[in-house]
């Protein structure tokens, strides 16, 4: 009962942060924010507001009256609205960082143009269509002296932090394979989702699959040797509604990761439900980190995952609502849980505003307490290409964008 209210507790703060008040002696780092996405609020609108030295100060949208509506429902002060809109919010001096929730494709050409015009980057996951326009971004960024993140998330929050210290403690030994899954039903993401569009940089690798790569990569702190084999299902001639690939790691850890935009439904009339895995073998024991119970703050509704026995839930999405690590020794398991650190957060603290708290240290000069490096965000987006070199799509197009 008492987890129950705490889980209620959680998730209503987290989406109704209390506002914090700006710092007498601290400039607060103004964002605007590229496109009026479904992510926007989630990822930065509403941690914002509980963050003393940020503020979100205006909002671009390709459309005048789409902009003008998100900007008055999300109490946007300054809002560019139009075709040249992206460009105007970039030339604003007042704008310190620029958050990119544009579909991936787009990626690459607005982070060049942001960090031309002079402003940190924070963006959003996978960085780019290549791992070739990655490291173009981040060359650029570290030449500017420009912070630019990949907004792995998930990262950020206490439980990955905690499983990884975890392995890293050599409590379970070696690991031996580790298996990472983010799969949801059929019917969360609409046709014209910008995940089933190959222009766009769609495809379930590139969506969920990058968060798979990158979580098997951040536990395992390894990156596969070879990729042994990838299986896929496809939406569209070119994007993969599911992929599976398997992977070998140093020492010979195996990897598998699974991703699905659109899981059908069982026997053609059973619901599947969400799917959101990390189990971590190791050769002394395991651990899984499941989640009875997820109720979802995210752009969609994750149901209770029961599916799996046992449950191996990994939510890399929200685990401020609910998760416990369970870590098997041998015959022992213990349960842990880790919604702050000792020294930073609160439990309703989203994985997003950890985040941003992050972003904002390094802006501001100061040590965050979680980072993703360039040669990570780099490494990333070259294991995803290369899961499409093997299945056959090949990577997804390169931007047509030329940098002056
Ligand atoms: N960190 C996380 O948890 C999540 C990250 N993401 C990532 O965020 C990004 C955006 O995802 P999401 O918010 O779901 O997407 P949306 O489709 O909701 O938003 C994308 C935005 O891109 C703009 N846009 C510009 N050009 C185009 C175009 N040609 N076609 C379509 N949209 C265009 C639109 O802005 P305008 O308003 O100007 O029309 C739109 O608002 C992706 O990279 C995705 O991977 C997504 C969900 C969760
Ligand atoms: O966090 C996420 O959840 C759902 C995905 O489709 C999205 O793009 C991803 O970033």
């Amino acid at each position: 009962m008492s987890s129950f209210l705490g889980l209620v507790s959680r998730v209503r703060s987290s989406l109704n942060p209390p506002e914090a008040q700006p710092l007498p002696d601290s400039k607060p780092l103004k964002f605007g924010v590229l496109g009026a996405a479904s992510i926007a609020p989630q990822a930065l609108i509403t941690p914002v507001k509980s963050h003393p030295e940020a503020v979100v100060y205006a909002v671009a949208a390709r459309d005048k009256d789409r902009a003008a509506a998100f900007a008055k429902k999300h109490g946007i002060g300054k809002v560019f609205g139009g075709a040249d809109s992206y460009q105007k919010l970039l030339d604003d001096p007042e704008i310190d960082a620029i958050y990119n929730p544009l579909p991936n494709g787009l990626h690459y050409e607005w982070t060049m143009k942001a960090l031309a015009a002079g402003k940190h980057v924070l963006l959003e996951k996978p960085a780019a269509n290549t791992a070739e326009e990655t490291r173009k971004m981040f060359e650029l960024a570290e030449s500017k002296g420009l912070v630019l993140l990949e907004a792995f998330h998930y990262r950020f929050h206490p439980v990955a932090n905690r499983v990884k210290a975890i392995v890293e403690s050599g409590e379970l030994g070696a690991v031996k394979s580790t298996s990472t899954t983010l799969a949801v039903p059929r019917g969360i993401m609409k046709a014209g989702d910008i995940r089933f569009n190959y222009s766009l940089g769609g495809g379930a690798l590139m969506d969920m699959g990058c968060y798979t790569i990158n979580s098997m990569r951040y536990f395992t702190g390894a990156d596969p040797t070879s990729v042994l084999s990838v299986e896929h299902e496809l939406q569209s001639p070119q994007v993969d509604r599911k992929t599976t690939a398997k992977f070998a790691l140093p020492g010979s850890i195996t990897s598998t990761i699974l991703c699905d935009l659109a899981t059908p439904p069982t026997l053609k009339i059973i619901p599947s439900l969400p799917n959101l895995n990390a189990v971590i073998e190791c050769e002394k024991g395991e651990i899984k980190v499941p989640i009875p119970t997820a109720i979802a703050t995210h752009t969609y509704l994750f149901l209770p995952s029961y599916a799996n026995a046992p449950p191996k839930v990994m939510n890399y999405l929200a685990p401020t609502q609910y998760h416990s690590i369970t870590v098997k020794v041998g015959n022992k398991s213990r349960v842990e849980k880790a919604y702050t650190f000792p020294d930073l957060g609160q439990p309703w603290w989203t994985s997003y505003r950890y985040q941003l708290e992050a972003f904002v240290n390094k802006v501001k000069g100061r040590t965050p307490h979680a980072w993703v490096t360039k040669e990570d965000s780099i490494k990333n987006m070259e294991v995803i290409e290369s899961v499409y070199a093997k299945s056959g799509l090949g990577s997804r197009p390169k931007s047509g964008y030329v940098p002056n």
